[in-house]
């Protein structure tokens, strides 16, 4: 059976070409840019084979130029050019690219830096223009030529009297219409800025004659009011070498900080820079900057993380989430590298195994950059966690603990002993010889943490303590379990293991003997605890909340605080205190006065649940107990 060929109705794919890959017009420009830097590069690299032909590389240029009267935008360059019939393969065949063709007959050129791959980035011009003219003059050629073309009906060619090498493409831009300013593009504040955010790097100069205002001689000064003239000047609008491509040695600290901020939009410095090339498995280069302050909507569902990502000095896009894990969401930066499969738009990438393995070594060195600021400039480090320690928080617990291993050791908590913040590392290595496990209180502040009645046992063992204020800390500890080993235990959970067998001995005792009183108690509270007990640990305070279980007071708070979350409730536990004359008074008071301990009971409840920070559940009744036993 003959094989058959596909057919393609060629004015509807030049239709899904132009109106259907790109989601920003605006690109338009920088395809059409990036054809003229390739057809320099071109031109470049032959002269290089042919030996010296007399052409430098700063003979090369691009520019661009506005006429708004005649509603056109021209991209000119001095690059190789077309013939009559390169103009008829290139521009007339979709998805035909002689760029591409030229890349892969090079192929042994180590720095070739061809752009084009696809074919359809000139027909991006179509987005904006009506009529579309090429006009070009192949190097070493004699005759010049003019593709024209009004879209979907097709193109013509005819003889043209371009007299100097390369390409001149005018695009006569659309009329606005209520939808679409096209006109925006003959601004030259427009054209600057999309030159600046999309072929900032592209290595030959972009230039273009830009209309500016200046102070006319002889006025303002001397009592003469100020006039202005407007005056052209061509300038440069591109940067040309990526700063990033620029060895350690040529860039310095303040120039790297000054091209943080400006193209990141922060007025501070950032605290750390981290510059990475490899090649290799993935060929990339990264600059990347771990801000100082944390965005304003940074903790919000606004924020969105994401490197820029560029190809070939060709900006792609501006926020390539795939490159960050969220809990290193914070870092801003961009990866250049030309291994990338790009989307035919180029403002995708295929999901394919490159992009994983840049972002995986990525996500690692950022790991160690940060561990390496712990390590050489606590102070930097600790002003670096208050912005963003959350964040490391949260990536540790997120995702069932996946990058808990990663993160354990870049989190700080405040230690009670140290009074300031420290590594899980740091408090290991500080626990006393029959410490069984790393303790910490959760409250909203540190301070309120150190006044929790149960800490007193935990200081008086000469223990040090983490004071968890954020949300996330118990939740993110609860995930991992244990550090080298010692298990994390919550001051308020019931089993601390302080006592000596012989106090555990006593209170056991203590609670026999006082057996009905505290049955009466719980009683008295029937539905609010598990258990009263004689508590092991309490020294100054009267009574205490402690729970028995996996769930503690602050994470049922927290819990509870989520909107769709179902009700979860810590299982209480009332602590007495033995020792405390309150206790004898209690004690005074069963079996005789039943209905005072109950009061007593629920008054010594609502206490303690204020110590913890928990609201209790009705004031009203507390204060009238309150002024009853007054
Ligand atoms: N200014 C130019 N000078 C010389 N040749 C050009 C110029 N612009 C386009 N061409 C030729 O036309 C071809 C098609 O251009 P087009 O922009 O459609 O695709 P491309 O640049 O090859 O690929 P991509 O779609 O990836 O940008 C190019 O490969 C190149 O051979």
């Amino acid at each position: 059976m003959a094989l058959k060929q596909f057919k393609a109705e060629s004015k509807r794919l030049l239709d899904l070409m132009i109106n259907s890959i790109y989601t920003h017009k605006e690109i338009f420009l920088r395809e059409l840019i990036s054809n003229a830097s390739d057809a320099i590069d071109k031109l470049y690299y032959q002269t290089l084979e042919m030996g010296d032909t007399g052409l430098d590389r700063s003979d090369f240029a691009i520019e661009v130029a506005v006429d708004r009267e005649a509603r056109t935008l021209t991209i000119t360059d001095n690059g190789i050019g077309m013939s009559k019939e390169e103009l008829d393969n290139n521009l007339g065949v979709i998805a035909k690219s002689g760029s591409l063709q030229f890349k892969n007959e090079k192929e042994q050129k180590e720095d070739i830096d061809i752009i084009g791959q696809f074919g359809v980035g000139f027909y991006s011009a179509f987005m904006v223009a009506d009529d579309v003219k090429v006009e070009s003059r192949a190097y070493g050629s004699e005759e010049s030529w003019c593709w024209e073309s009004k879209g979907l009906d097709g193109y013509q060619i005819s003889p043209s009297g371009k007299e100097s090498r390369g390409t001149v493409i005018t695009l006569h831009l659309k009329e606005d219409t209520e939808d679409e300013q096209y006109g925006e593009f003959l601004e030259q504040y427009r054209i600057t800025s999309l030159v600046k955010k999309y072929s900032d790097y592209i290595r030959y100069p972009i230039r273009m004659e830009l209309q500016k205002s200046r102070l006319k001689e002889g006025t303002g000064k001397d009592g003469k009011d100020p006039e202005y003239e407007s005056y052209f000047e061509v300038e440069t609008l591109n940067s040309m070498t990526p700063i990033w491509k620029k060895s350690r040695s040529e860039v310095s600290d303040e120039e790297l900080n000054a091209f943080y901020k400006e193209k990141f939009y922060d007025w501070q410095d950032p605290v750390k820079v981290i510059r990475t090339s490899t090649e290799g498995a993935a060929t990339y280069s990264a600059l990347l900057f771990i801000p100082k302050t944390a965005p304003m909507d940074y903790y919000t569902r606004e924020y969105e993380k994401g490197l820029q990502l560029y190809a070939s000095g060709v900006m792609i896009m501006e926020k390539c989430a795939d490159l960050l894990p969220d809990c290193f969401s914070f870092v801003k930066g961009l990866v250049d590298s030309q291994d990338l499969s790009l989307n035919i738009s180029r403002e995708m990438l295929q999901h394919d195994r490159q992009l994983k393995l840049i972002a995986g070594r990525l996500e690692k060195k950022i790991a160690s950059e940060l561990s390496v600021l712990l390590q050489n400039d606590r102070e930097k480090y600790e002003e670096f966690f208050k912005s963003f320690g959350l964040q490391l928080k949260y990536g540790m617990y997120d995702n069932y603990g996946a990058k808990k291993e990663e993160l354990k050791d870049l989190v700080l908590f405040y230690s009670s002993t140290e009074k300031k913040p420290v590594t899980l590392k740091e408090y290991v290595s500080r626990m006393k010889e029959d410490q069984k496990f790393i303790y910490y209180g959760c409250g909203e502040t540190t301070e309120r943490i150190l006044q929790l009645p149960q800490a007193d046992a935990i200081a008086e063992k000469g223990y040090e303590m983490l004071c968890l204020t954020d949300n996330v800390d118990e939740f993110a500890l609860k995930i991992l379990e244990k550090y080298e080993d010692k298990e994390f235990r919550n001051i308020s959970s019931d089993d601390l293991q302080l006592q000596s067998e012989e106090e555990k001995k006593a209170s056991e005792q203590l609670e026999e003997d006082n057996k009905e009183l505290l049955t009466c108690m719980k009683e008295s509270l029937e539905g609010k605890v598990k258990d009263v007990k004689i508590s092991g640990r309490l020294k100054k305070h009267p009574v205490c909340i402690s729970t028995d279980g996996m769930i503690s007071t602050e994470m049922e708070k927290v819990l509870n605080a989520m909107p769709a979350q179902e009700k979860v409730k810590a299982q209480r536990v009332l602590e007495l205190n033995a020792e405390h004359p309150v206790f004898e008074k209690l004690r005074s008071l069963y079996p005789h006065d039943k209905d005072r301990l109950k009061t007593y009971a629920e008054l010594l409840y609502d206490q303690a649940l204020l110590i913890e920070g928990i609201a209790i559940e009705d004031p009203v009744a507390f204060s009238q107990k309150l002024c009853e036993i007054m």
